[in-house]
């Protein structure tokens, strides 16, 4: 089975709480152990930003959100679970304890991921009764935006643990990276730690604050890293003659005194204070949760941003996501169709910080994107969904008259409706209206032309009898609706 049916999380912390939240809204039924007293509240102010995040990440159909429950013990949150992710805190007692409790109580089948940061697996296994399914699935912060897990077995964790894991991570969005050999804080963190080591130096020997510091990071590498990573930036940097260039000229600086990176700093009260401090001039202005807001929006426009990479074929982390929405398209259920009596609703959006332009407002081509997003939910409906365009038939705009009548603003929900105008078996004619739903206002219409056409063949042909099949009802009852009022306008011509 490469689809998890139901998962559990036990600890719901920043780590849990996040994890639950990336499996409700992949559409799985959740029960979350905590036994801390506010776990309910935490979690709801996580599930709201992560739902606020989802909302601009796609535009792709997430499926209904799985049901979250919470539960009292370890052993009803596991009770018919096939994947449950450890989040307790990093000690190595508590978790070899939670994860016995959970291997005793679990189904001998489910998969049992630990998010620890950088104990050993085989330490963490070491008394289970079932360890052959116990791994690291290593997530980083925040677990329901950034897709990586490291997954790391043990010695007495299976092959085929792992290569399942990462096959269930996928639907969910996430990228499962299957690290060779377990070692203390695996890849991510092992390079986390010595970045980190030596900020601590920098911030001790004032050499700058922690504003400075994260600028350095923020205005040049780290937006390096958020689309290559190490070794290919380098690669890069070493110009036409590359890597073996790069090493030749950087290689001798690993002996001169550039790092302390073998010496660990005192982290005692008086550096404590200071780097507190500091942070709390950077940014305790902020709370918590609008913090994670900025954080949220910051990594959906990098990941959109990703997406277009590459000539538009997408580029890691947006080459991923480009991929999560085809598996969102593929698994959504048909477009219902709704009282054919009536224009039908199509597409439901929210305006989004990237849709809005210098005017303040949502930008032009949204509006089209708006249409065009709801024409393709309208052959969903017919049945030209992306197994027909695969099997090489498929209808293409040809024609749309767009009509913008007012404003919508930052976070603005709209949807669309549509009626049918007399078409045949190649042309499909609608017109459409976008309305605000808070008032129901039209905000915008398109008379839209679409062709059948055989990509095979480049050209229109008849379409085929099944969605002729599906389209005559429509069409019979669109036909007895009076006529959209500006169907037939051209530019210009009076209202
Ligand atoms: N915070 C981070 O940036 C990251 C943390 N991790 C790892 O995730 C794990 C959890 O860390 P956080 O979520 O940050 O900690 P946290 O302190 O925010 O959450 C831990 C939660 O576990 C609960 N808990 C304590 N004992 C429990 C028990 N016996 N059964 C069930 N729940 C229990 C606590 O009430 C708390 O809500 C750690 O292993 C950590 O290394 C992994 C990646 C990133
Ligand atoms: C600080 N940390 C070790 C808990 C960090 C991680 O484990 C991953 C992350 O999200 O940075």
């Amino acid at each position: 089975m490469t689809r998890i049916n139901k998962a559990a999380c036990i600890g719901g912390g920043v780590i849990g709480g996040a994890w639950a939240a990336r499996f409700i809204l992949a559409g799985i039924d959740t029960k979350v152990f905590d036994p801390h007293p506010d776990a309910e509240r935490i979690i709801g102010e996580v599930m709201a930003n992560a739902e606020r995040a989802y909302g601009m990440l796609t535009m792709a159909p997430l499926p209904p959100k799985g049901k979250l429950t919470f539960a009292t013990s370890i052993e009803e949150a596991v009770k018919g679970a096939d994947w449950i992710q450890e989040s307790v805190p990093e000690r190595p007692d508590l978790k070899r304890s939670v994860l016995t409790q959970i291997d005793a109580a679990a189904d001998s089948k489910a998969l049992i991921g630990s998010s620890t940061s950088g104990i050993l697996p085989t330490d963490l296994q070491r008394d289970m009764k079932h360890p052959e399914r116990m791994f690291v699935a290593h997530p980083y912060n925040p677990v329901y935006l950034l897709p990586l897990a490291e997954l790391v077995g043990g010695e007495r964790t299976s092959r085929a643990t792992l290569e399942e894991a990462r096959a269930k991570l996928a639907p969910i969005g996430m990228k499962g990276v299957i690290i060779n050999r377990e070692i203390e804080a695996f890849v991510g963190d092992r390079l986390l730690e010595a970045l980190w080591r030596e900020a601590l130096w920098l911030i001790k020997d004032d050499i700058c604050d922690t504003e400075t510091l994260d600028d350095v990071i923020r205005y040049s590498f780290g937006m390096r890293w958020a689309q290559m990573g190490l070794f290919e930036t380098y690669r890069i940097a070493g110009g036409e003659a590359g890597m073996s260039h790069f090493l030749a000229q950087f290689g001798p600086c690993l002996s001169w005194p550039w790092t302390k990176l073998t010496d660990v700093v005192d982290l005692n009260d008086e550096l404590v204070d200071k780097i507190a401090g500091q942070s709390d001039r950077q940014s305790g202005a902020r709370g918590i949760r609008e913090l994670e807001r900025i954080r949220d929006q910051n990594l959906v426009s990098i990941m959109q941003a990703l997406k277009a990479g590459d000539e538009g074929r997408g580029w890691g982390a947006g080459k991923l996501l480009a991929e999560f929405e085809d598996h969102l398209w593929k698994t959504a259920p048909p477009q219902a169709a709704g009282d054919a009596a009536q224009p039908i609703r199509l597409a439901e959006f929210k305006v989004q910080p990237s849709w809005v332009d210098y005017n303040g407002h949502m930008t032009e081509y949204r509006y089209s994107q708006c249409f065009a997003d709801s024409a393709d939910a309208l052959l969903r409906m017919i049945g030209a969904d992306m197994q027909y365009v695969a099997e090489g038939h498929s209808y293409y705009t040809v024609e749309n008259h767009l009509r913008l009548l007012d404003e919508c603003k930052l976070g603005d929900g709209l949807y669309v409706t549509a009626q049918l105008l007399p078409s045949d078996d190649k042309k499909l004619h609608s017109f459409l209206w976008l309305h605000r739903i808070s008032d129901d206002r039209i905000v915008a219409t398109c008379e839209h032309l679409m062709l059948h056409v055989s990509s095979q063949k480049g050209k229109a042909v008849p379409a085929l009898a099944q969605i002729q099949a599906r389209l005559e009802p429509l069409l019979a009852a669109h036909a007895l609706l009076d006529k959209p009022e500006a169907m037939g306008r051209h530019v210009g011509q009076k209202r």
